[in-house]
């Protein structure tokens, strides 16, 4: 491949930022995912792993049918049945690639039980029948970093000559550092017959810190993809972030001469979805997409940055899709300057959307000084509840140091209202004890994250409730100044969401979904 300075960009968030435990993605979510990754420009989505669960296929299928731009690629081990699953999955696409893959460090051979002999005729046979399957394959040595050299070029140059376009090179626990990193993708140019004829890409995890490093120094080795995920999601410490890695090479253009085709003015609005979705807030003083990566709060920081912006600054907000505009909503504030906050969100709304989020912008404005900008996106990335069949109607807690806590809940449920109280083991198992009093099911709890979205003892709370049936995994979210209030309907979200998702894949086996009876 002759040497440009393109760096395409694979986002592998759905594969193995999912991979994340607790970030499991619903298919929807998973959807609306690659189509913003694909707005934004990334190259290559790596929409999952076929072979893993029907969940996981249809999601790969269902991404590789409607993605405009990208290419889509999904995962597979090295024997053909993955193959054979990845390819089914990902043949609808424009663009299809399958990623194949083994360990081939000393404590990954040993695994399978293969010696290096048997590894490179494994390695042959899969990456010939991927290649007779696809035009576009990619070949990764698991553990590359922790694999002999010599052993490493035999395996790179095997992976050529069987038709492999990408030799991925994945540093799997995080445990290289930028010298090596770099002096590995040279070495294998140096080295291994045909290395110029393919792209290298270069996989990094972080559990050193050092991932963005890491990838960085690869590129400038010769690596032309990097592999990443949104807000650095993935397995233990995570994947390299996408944002840092483009964010970097966009403000050090001088010593990093190297393009991404992202469009970096999404990059906040992919990175709050993704935190919502996967239920993984971003840390305050995360690089780019914090909420303190541009904050000023100390009187010679301020000072500086009225007198010029650059003092304090490498990066302009707008440049990573935070807005500009000082429009301070609250309770006097109307549709207009809404509709134009919101668009500097990232949020274009129809009239009824707008509509509807204005009842619930001003409810809230009356409860709160002063509605921050994190509380709309709150707003908007709540459901529409117009087919809900449980609804919060009213929540009294008592709680304090002497229990037991409390619930008196009303709930609508189709139509009709119904109340109990209800105790527990504090506020919240109380609410949820009540909920599940009124409307039992046999739904088991993953997940539960409350965080909250602005400052002050009035900030709202929003919380994520993960709840699983039978395979069925709905996530809800909401966001109220009341973390009880916001945990209630949370999980009636969840359990409304639950019962769509089971009507869905059993349309009309049993109109009272997952597992409800009625408690009379
Ligand atoms: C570094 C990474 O990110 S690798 C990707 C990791 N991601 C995941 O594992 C998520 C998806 N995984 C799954 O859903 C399951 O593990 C499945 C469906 C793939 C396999 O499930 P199971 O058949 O029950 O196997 P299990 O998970 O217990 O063990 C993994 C098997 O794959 C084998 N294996 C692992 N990697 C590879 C590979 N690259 N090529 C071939 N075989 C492999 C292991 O040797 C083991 O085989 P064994 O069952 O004969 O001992
Ligand atoms: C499957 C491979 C590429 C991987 O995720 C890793 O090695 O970290
Ligand atoms: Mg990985």
């Amino acid at each position: 491949m002759p040497q440009t300075n393109r760096v395409k960009i694979f986002d592998t968030t759905l594969r193995d930022g999912e991979q994340s435990p607790g970030a499991t993605m619903t298919h929807e979510e998973k959807l609306e995912i690659a189509q913003l990754l694909d707005e934004m420009g990334v190259d290559i989505i790596e929409a999952g792993f076929p072979i893993a669960s029907e969940g996981d296929f249809k999601a790969v299928s269902e991404i590789a049918k409607v993605t405009r731009n990208a290419s889509i690629c999904g995962l597979a081990r090295a024997n053909f049945k993955d193959i054979d699953r990845c390819w089914d999955a990902v043949r609808h696409a424009k663009r299809p690639r399958i990623h194949t893959f083994i360990g081939t460090s000393p404590l990954h051979r040993a695994i399978p039980n293969l010696d290096m002999d048997q590894m490179a005729e494994r390695i042959h046979e899969t990456v010939t029948h991927a290649r007779n399957l696809c035009e576009d394959v990619q070949w990764s040595p698991m553990d590359a970093t922790r694999t002999e050299h010599d052993y490493l070029c035999r395996v790179v140059e095997i992976a050529i000559k069987a038709g492999a376009t990408t030799i991925n090179i994945p540093d799997t626990v995080g445990y290289t550092a930028p010298r090596e990193s770099a002096a590995l993708i040279a070495m294998l140019l140096e080295r291994v017959p045909g290395a110029d004829e393919i792209t290298f890409a270069t996989h990094c995890h972080n559990d050193l810190g050092m991932a963005t490093a890491n990838s960085l120094a690869a590129v400038e080795a010769g690596a032309r993809q990097i592999e990443c995920t949104i807000n650095g999601l993935g397995e233990r410490a995570g994947n390299t972030a996408l944002e840092e890695v483009v964010m970097a090479i966009k403000v050090r253009h001088d010593i990093m001469p190297y393009k991404t085709g992202i469009d970096t003015t999404k990059i906040m609005n992919i990175s709050r979805r993704v935190a919502t979705v996967s239920g993984f807030p971003v840390q305050f003083n995360k690089a780019i997409v914090g909420k303190n990566a541009f904050a000023h709060e100390s009187g010679i920081h301020q000072d500086g940055m009225l007198k010029n912006s650059e003092t304090f600054e490498i990066m302009r907000p707008q440049d990573v899709g935070l807005n500009d505009t000082n429009l301070v909503m609250g309770k006097h504030s109307g549709r207009a300057a809404l509709r134009a906050k919101l668009k500097d969100l990232g949020f274009e709304l129809a009239d009824n959307q707008l509509n509807d989020v204005f009842v619930r912008f001003k409810d809230l404005a009356d409860r709160k000084k002063e509605v921050w900008d994190d509380d709309l996106i709150a707003l908007v990335t709540q459901n529409d509840a117009s087919q809900d069949r449980l609804r919060l109607k009213h929540l009294r807690v008592i709680c304090g140091t002497d229990g037991p806590q409390k619930a008196d809940i009303v709930l609508e449920i189709d139509g009709q209202e119904r109340s109990v109280t209800a105790t527990g083991d504090g506020p919240v198992d109380a609410t949820f004890n009540a909920v599940k009093a009124l409307f039992p099911h046999g739904a088991t709890l993953q997940v539960y994250q409350v965080a909250a979205v602005t400052e002050g003892t009035d900030a709202q709370a929003t919380v994520s409730v993960r709840l699983e049936e039978q395979g069925h995994i709905a996530t809800g979210q909401s966001a109220d100044t009341d973390t009880v209030v916001a945990s209630a309907k949370a999980y009636i979200n969840a359990i409304n969401r639950l019962i769509v998702r089971r009507e869905k894949s059993a349309p009309g086996a049993d109109t009272k979904t997952i597992s409800y009876r009625d408690a009379g």
